[in-house]
């Protein structure tokens, strides 16, 4: 079932100071239509119970809510769907227990990875990073720069909708969009901006 995917991934993520909950109200009342809930560091009570509220909002101003990973709390929340981060996941399993209703998105670090994804018709779209360095993850993959996604056309992967992700800034919106991507994903560059509402708004009318 070909499903719609939006080109702005909004992803919240562990701050001192703001809550996920926070986060996502404020993500939704500046006009995000897609969230990520990406937080790794819960149990599942505390999840379910956070999530249950995150759905609340997300159904109120219609915004589809993509869980990271925990993809075994789908049939316990109001959630379309999820993202697996890790890339030996066993993408065929996890989609016969979730099916063909939710949405699934799976990260790919090498262009090898998202043909694989591609061929094997499983997932729905992927997160394909890291373009730039970032805070909110530390980890030794190359970047990919905007020359990582232009090489992607040459390579016919035009089937599934591609994420940049890692490290976008403002700035960068442009001309990640003019190398043939569906979309972005962004976390730190809203999350940690002075007046993350204002954030979201700049980056949709960058995007749309
Ligand atoms: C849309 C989207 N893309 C990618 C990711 C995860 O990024 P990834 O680099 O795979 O995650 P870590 O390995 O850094 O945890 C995502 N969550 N969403
Ligand atoms: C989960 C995740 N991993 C990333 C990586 O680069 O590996 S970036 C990312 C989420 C996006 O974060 P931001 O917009 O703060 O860079
Ligand atoms: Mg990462």
């Amino acid at each position: 079932m070909k499903k719609y995917i939006s080109r702005f991934h909004y992803l919240t993520q562990d701050l001192p100071e703001r809550s996920h909950v926070e986060q996502v109200q404020i993500a939704c009342e500046n006009g995000a239509n897609w969230i990520q809930y990406r937080c790794l560091t819960k149990s599942d009570e505390d999840l379910v119970e956070e999530i249950h509220q995150i759905a609340a909002i997300c159904d109120d101003w219609g915004a589809t809510l993509i869980l990271t990973n925990h993809y075994h709390l789908l049939d316990r929340v109001d959630a379309q769907g999820v993202h697996i981060e890790d890339v030996n996941a066993n993408f065929e399993a996890i989609r016969q227990q979730i099916t063909d209703e939710k949405t699934m998105g799976a990260s790919a670090y090498t262009t090898e990875e998202i043909l694989t994804l591609q061929a094997a018709g499983i997932v729905d779209y992927c997160g394909y990073g890291p373009f730039a360095s970032t805070t909110t993850r530390t980890h030794d993959r190359p970047l990919l720069g905007f020359k990582g996604y232009r090489e992607l056309e040459e390579l016919r992967i035009d089937l599934l909708p591609v994420i940049a992700v890692g490290g976008i800034r403002l700035p960068d919106v442009e001309l990640l969009l003019n190398t043939g991507i569906h979309g972005i994903a962004v976390s730190s560059a809203i999350n940690l901006a002075p007046d993350p509402g204002e954030a979201v708004k700049a980056f949709y009318r960058a995007v749309y």
